[in-house]
């Protein structure tokens, strides 16, 4: 048996049962919630029943693929919303030793669907949905809970499937009067991210669309949250979701209620440990100086795209450049941001040109709050940078300065010191120790 670490022996114990556990946010989540201690569970099919029905270890785990249906039927009594799913991510075991079953994926997404449909789209709440039109993209496990927790607002929901009769292309002719869209496909998931399997364009093309939600929260920003910010249209990430499950499921653990404001706060703390920093500006502006400055104050990896650039492809970029022009310099550019921009809790140093690609946008803001130090043309090194050297500063500045500004979530004039920029940096950002 392959258990996770820190096993009690006999005591109150929770954890995570599946089969492939990779990292997982749940411990974390419901250390918060007083469920501890939460282990990760993974065992393999044969193992499951006699885990579930005769370790009298266990007083609450949560369940994920491939084990919700066992779950479900493994359980004593279940929950009205296991009996009509027949999948269960929540067992409890009572006092008397019976196993109790729940589904509190529904719970998670009816709570992220309230509080999205109350806090950004200005309704009363998911009520107000009745009669509107639903798209739900997928029909795996995660639309099952998805459609359930939609079904009870009276939102009219059509299933979006490639196998099904209601496929993905023409979705605007089809579905002209969409109000909202719901991933629940796993299009998008790191690490083959940013996706959508909805082209930006006809989520455009959808007229009355007023928001978009995805059950995916790793990136925080998938490519239909990318596409909806884009077009200006409110989205919310799954962390939500997460985050709401776990509450309702640590309330069945423990028997009582749990402070609902718990779930933003919880995910507010893990939007600002996982969230990239992203460093952009005028080559010599003090990216890599300050960047590194910056993972030192918050004790996080450092990544300099340049010195990835070197360790990929041997060869430093401004070399690179001068042997093989910028264009070829770009496209490698390109792969080595989107390595690094998929990634979790990094501070990123940019080159100064990534602004120049488009298509670097999505890459670094999946993930990442996009920085830009900003100090007067007269005052950046141009040593070693062969564009600054042969196009000279103040054309770079014209060409690039409106597309930082474009890209940036934060501007920061520079004080003339790293360490006082990285500081104002964490500061702005409310990534100081509280
Ligand atoms: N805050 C700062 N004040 C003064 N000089 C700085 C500052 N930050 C960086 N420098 C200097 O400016 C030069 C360029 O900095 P660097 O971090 O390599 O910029 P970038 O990565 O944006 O091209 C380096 O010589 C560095 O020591
Ligand atoms: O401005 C640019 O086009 C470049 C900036 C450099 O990075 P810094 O901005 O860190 O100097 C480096 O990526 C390359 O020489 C190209
Ligand atoms: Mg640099």
């Amino acid at each position: 048996m392959a258990r996770g670490e820190g096993k009690t022996a006999g005591g109150a114990r929770f954890g995570l049962l599946g089969r492939t556990l990779g990292h997982s946010w749940s411990p974390l989540i419901h250390a918060r919630l007083g469920s501890t201690p939460y282990d990760l569970i993974k065992l393999e099919p044969d193992e499951v029943a006699p885990f579930v029905r005769n370790d009298a270890s266990w007083r609450g785990l949560n369940v994920t693929i491939p084990y919700k249906r066992n779950a479900a039927r493994l359980a004593d009594e279940r929950s009205e919303r296991v009996e009509r799913l027949g999948v269960a991510n929540t067992l409890v075991r009572r006092p008397d030793g019976s196993v109790y079953a729940d589904n509190t994926d529904v719970l998670g997404f009816g709570w992220m669907l309230e509080s999205f449909c109350r806090d950004r789209l200005g309704l009363e709440g998911a009520s107000a949905l009745a009669g509107a039109d639903v798209l739900v993209l997928g029909d795996g496990g995660a639309s099952q809970a998805v459609q359930a927790a939609l079904e009870d607002t009276g939102a009219h929901v059509s299933v979006i499937s490639r196998h099904g009769s209601d496929g993905y292309g023409g979705l605007p002719e089809r579905h002209p009067h969409a109000l909202l869209v719901v991933n629940t496909t796993p299009v998008g998931m790191y690490p083959k991210c940013p996706a959508s399997v909805v082209p930006e364009r006809d989520l455009a093309a959808l007229t009355e669309l007023r928001g978009v939600l995805d059950v995916v929260y790793n990136p925080r920003r998938t490519g239909i949250c990318l596409a909806a910010e884009r077009l200006g249209l409110p989205w919310q990430s799954g962390l939500a979701m997460l985050v709401a499950q776990a509450l309702f499921s640590s309330e069945q653990f423990q028997g009582v209620r749990i402070d609902r404001s718990l779930v933003g706060s919880i995910e507010k703390e893990i939007c600002d440990q996982t969230e990239n920093v992203v460093l952009i500006g005028m080559p010599g502006v003090g990216k890599t100086t300050t960047g590194r400055a910056l993972a030192h104050l918050l004790g996080r990896p450092f990544v300099d795209l340049d010195d990835a650039f070197r360790l990929e492809f041997g060869t430093s970029a401004a070399d690179f450049i001068r042997e093989h022009g910028e264009a070829e310099f770009r496209a490698k550019e390109t792969q080595v941001a989107s390595d690094y921009g998929s990634r979790s809790s990094l501070v990123v140093a940019c080159g100064g040109g990534i602004v120049t690609q488009p298509r670097n946008y999505d890459l670094l803001h999946q993930n990442g709050t996009i920085v830009q130090l900003d100090r007067p043309a007269n005052q950046l090194s141009q040593a070693n940078r062969p564009l600054s050297q042969e196009r000279g500063i103040q054309a770079l500045a014209r060409e690039r300065m409106p597309l930082y500004r474009a890209w940036a979530d934060l501007v920061l004039p520079c004080t003339g010191s790293a360490a006082g920029d990285a500081r104002a940096i964490a500061a702005a950002l409310g990534l100081l120790a509280r």
